[in-house]
């Protein structure tokens, strides 16, 4: 399983910068002022070169894919939520009544969930692909979350899911997750990835008080310590320290950019998921947009560490891919402009 997530990150190609180029030219003659689209004009160019075409395609069938596990590590007490919601809130993800499956109606985006470690039993539905990989991690403050076949096992049940997804006509992917618990690894992956100390990529998530903030970041450098994280295998850092979305989501994003479809990330843990992703095949990182800037510490950190600037800043913090979802129509917008505007020649306005 190894050898084919390396071969996923093989097939990752480096965005066409020639693309990129001719796309800022287009914008010097299109019928506005020069560099009056602000941030939509270099995401443009991005999306050009993520394309290798100028104008890019522009994306009509966004679809998100919310990963969902449990996490050993939430026995230290990091969550104030209990391990079963994560999968009463798959079952929400399926009926259809969470905040992922209004906000993927407002931006017409379908929705995805991919069980890759949800501790408890689920009921099968149509929406939901079952790829148990194991039953949540274990404790990262004590052992390794996975093993290495399990963590590379999550990270292609990912790339399965996304290639299924474009194969039968997704052009834009967004990155969601669930499980209780899992801001903890995340800000752990973020940590040993940027090198960053604990206590300044470790949030509050769903809300925890002074002293649970306290023990989540002792717990987090316990990881840190007892793993000694080398961000040259990223995959061990993941089996190590992640969850098995995280790793799941990498592989999304792994085979959106060797796909050439751009990928927009969420928050934290889609954040995480890009670092284990970059580290793996840096060339993935010119596939990938920045949709918000959550208001997790690590966010931040992991976009700022990326290269990435958030599109969004709603002071949202939920996950399951809400934030990521908000910002496709500025995707479309994005490359809709590049493709649908007049120039000035012709529309035979003179320039100024
Ligand atoms: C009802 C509910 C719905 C959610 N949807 C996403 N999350 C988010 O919160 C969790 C991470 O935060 P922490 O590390 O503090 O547990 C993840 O499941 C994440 O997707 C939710 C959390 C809850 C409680
Ligand atoms: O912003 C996020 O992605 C987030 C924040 C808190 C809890 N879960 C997710």
């Amino acid at each position: 399983m190894e050898e084919r997530v390396r071969e996923l990150a093989r097939a990752v190609r480096p965005p066409d910068g020639a693309a990129a180029g001719a796309a800022r030219e287009r914008h010097r003659r299109l019928i506005k002022p020069p560099g009056s689209l602000g941030a939509l004009e270099e995401l443009g160019a991005r999306l050009a070169a993520m394309a290798g075409e100028c104008p890019p395609p522009v994306p009509e069938h966004p679809a998100v894919v919310v990963a969902a596990g449990d996490h050993g590590v939430l026995a230290r007490g990091v969550s104030p939520w209990p391990q079963e919601v994560t999968a009463a809130m798959v079952a929400g993800f399926c009926s259809g009544g969470a905040a992922v499956n209004a906000i993927a109606e407002a931006v017409g985006a379908r929705v995805s969930v991919l069980d890759v470690g949800v501790a408890s039993p689920l009921q099968p539905h149509p929406r939901l692909r079952s790829a148990k990989v194991r039953p949540g991690t274990r404790d990262i403050s004590r052992e390794a979350a996975m093993s290495r076949e399990e963590a590379a096992r999550a990270v292609i049940s990912g790339a399965g899911i996304a290639g299924e997804l474009v194969e039968s006509g997704a052009d834009l992917l967004v990155t969601g997750d669930m499980g209780i618990g899992n801001t903890t690894p995340a800000a752990a992956l973020v940590a040993a990835f940027t090198g960053r100390p604990a206590r300044e990529v470790t949030g509050r998530g769903t809300g925890i008080d002074d002293d649970t903030f306290r023990l989540k970041v002792r717990v987090i450098e316990q990881a840190l310590e007892l793993h000694g994280p080398e961000t040259a295998d990223a995959l061990g850092v993941a089996a190590a320290l992640g969850g098995l979305e995280h790793a799941a989501l990498a592989g999304v994003i792994l085979e959106g950019a060797a796909r050439r479809v751009p990928v927009i990330l969420d928050g934290i843990a889609a954040n995480a998921a890009a670092l284990v992703a970059r580290y793996l095949a840096p060339e993935c990182a010119g596939y990938m947009v920045a949709g918000h800037l959550s208001a997790e510490p690590g966010a931040g950190a992991a976009l700022k560490h990326l290269g990435l600037e958030p599109l969004l800043d709603l002071g949202m913090r939920l996950g399951e891919g809400t934030g990521g979802l908000l910002a496709a129509p500025l995707v479309r917008a994005a490359a809709a402009v590049l493709a649908r505007m007049d120039t000035f020649e012709s529309a035979g306005i003179a320039e100024g």
